[in-house]
């Protein structure tokens, strides 16, 4: 006589109330401007909010993209499908002159809120303390699970970035807001929300001095500098640099939210800096597009942006570890760029540009010019996404010590063996002593 097995297979725990805690059997909708709106679960704060919506195409690293300040205002919709698997480490180093003092690219979460296909309510990482739910609630961020966000990206693509609102709890069955209800953080100087408000320093014994312009800098670019032994002071983004420059042997323009339209002033003050400053300027991403700005070139807003770690782009010129004609993948989030200009302005040459839309990735000044200005788009210090242009960190700290020692610069002749060395120190996990 045939028996019949019956297999037992544990209840999956995707979804599972049980497993997300308190909130989990709250609904959630994410409404856009643009009349779509799409109905899940809430994972995070029972809160409500607007913000801009836009889509990154990162498959890791949503622990340092969450904390980036230039997410500040943006309700950030990841596509890979399930987020939160490795949960979310304890964000805090121990205090050494060789670091800043946290784990993730800031303090604390910067996005507004966040849309994912399918929260993982059981991690596994060494690092982990807690789940990206409780991180969400504890830090008072809403978040929505269990909705299509490949339908959201195909949206945000076609449309191009779209003000939103992720309505939570009581709210998710409410009507969806008016077109005038919405809240354009683009409007605000989200940049003077997020800059220091007084200068300080980081690894004061460094042998060499960069001041770092702070439009709300990420963590890895200020440990980028110091562990290259830079002495690092960070100055808020509208401060007067003129008046202190003397004292320094590069200045470093960071990363920052929102639209450099509202950044004007520094790139006016940054324009007097370059006519009259011969020591090397590095820029990233909103620091690049004031670097632009100051040379006469104009930023404008792009469809949907960049926003993910496999962005590729092509050097059109070579400098230090940077070779002319070679594809570096870049790590990038990004809604503004540089208009190509054509001529481009005296002094200024293109640097990169973007493989899949061909938009400015980086422009430089040109060999004849005297001057050292490098800027990219993209993010050398990719926390995360691939390290391809790291080494950018150490032709600049180099560039920096040769000025101020007035050394004749060498070319690089690194092995592979030093190339890695340093690579590795940038991405080892910091071990910290976590609680039992
Ligand atoms: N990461 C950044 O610095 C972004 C710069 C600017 N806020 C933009 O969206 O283009």
């Amino acid at each position: 006589m045939l028996t019949r097995t019956i297999i037992r297979i544990p209840a999956l725990t995707r979804g599972l109330a049980t497993h997300a805690g308190p909130n989990a059997a709250l609904p959630a909708v994410l409404h856009l401007k643009t009349g779509q709106s799409f109905t899940g679960r809430s994972f995070g704060a029972p809160k409500s909010v607007f913000g801009e919506t836009v889509f990154s195409t990162s498959i890791t690293s949503y622990t340092e993209s969450m904390t980036d300040p230039s997410y500040r205002g943006q309700i950030l919709v990841f596509t890979t499908p399930l987020i939160g698997n490795y949960g979310v480490p304890l964000n805090q180093t121990p205090i050494d002159s060789q670091d800043v003092g946290v784990v993730l690219e800031s303090s604390g979460i910067q996005c507004t809120a966040v849309v994912v296909a399918d929260v993982a309510e059981k991690f596994s990482h060494h690092s982990a303390v807690e789940s990206l739910a409780s991180w969400c609630r504890r830090s008072n961020i809403p978040a929505i699970t269990g909705v299509d966000t490949r339908a959201i990206t195909r949206l945000l693509r076609d449309q191009g970035t779209t003000l939103g609102r992720l309505a939570v709890g009581a709210d998710a069955s409410a009507p969806a807001p008016e077109a005038h209800q919405y809240w354009d953080p683009t409007e605000e100087n989200l940049v003077d929300q997020t800059s220091t408000k007084a200068p300080y320093d980081l690894n004061p014994t460094g042998d060499v001095k960069i001041a770092v312009l702070d439009f709300g800098a990420k963590a890895n670019i200020l440990r980028s500098l110091v562990r290259r032994n830079a002495a690092v002071t960070v100055l808020p983004w509208n401060y007067d640099f003129n008046a202190v420059r003397d004292q320094f042997d590069g200045l470093f323009l960071s990363n920052g939210p929102g639209d450099p339209g509202h950044c004007m002033e520094a790139a006016l003050k940054l324009r007097k800096t370059l006519q009259e400053w011969n020591k090397p300027v590095f820029g990233i991403c909103m620091g690049h597009q004031i670097i632009g700005m100051a040379a006469g070139l104009e930023a404008y807003r792009m469809t949907f942006g960049n926003r993910g770690h496999n962005q590729p782009v092509l050097a059109l010129a070579s400098a230090g570890s940077i070779k002319a004609g070679r594809v570096y993948v870049t790590s990038q989030n990004h809604q503004y760029a540089l208009k190509l200009s054509d001529p481009f302005p005296e002094g200024w040459e293109p640097f990169f540009i973007n493989c899949n839309d061909s938009s400015v990735e980086g422009i430089k000044s040109t060999p004849e010019s005297g001057k050292k200005v490098w800027g990219v788009q993209f993010h050398p210090e990719s926390a995360g996404g691939p390290l391809d242009t790291i080494e950018m960190f150490t032709d600049f700290v180099t560039e920096c010590r040769a000025h101020r020692l007035q050394l004749p610069l060498k070319t690089t002749t690194a092995t592979m063996a030093d190339r890695i060395e340093p690579v590795f120190r940038d991405v080892a996990p910091q071990r910290v002593a976590v609680a039992a």
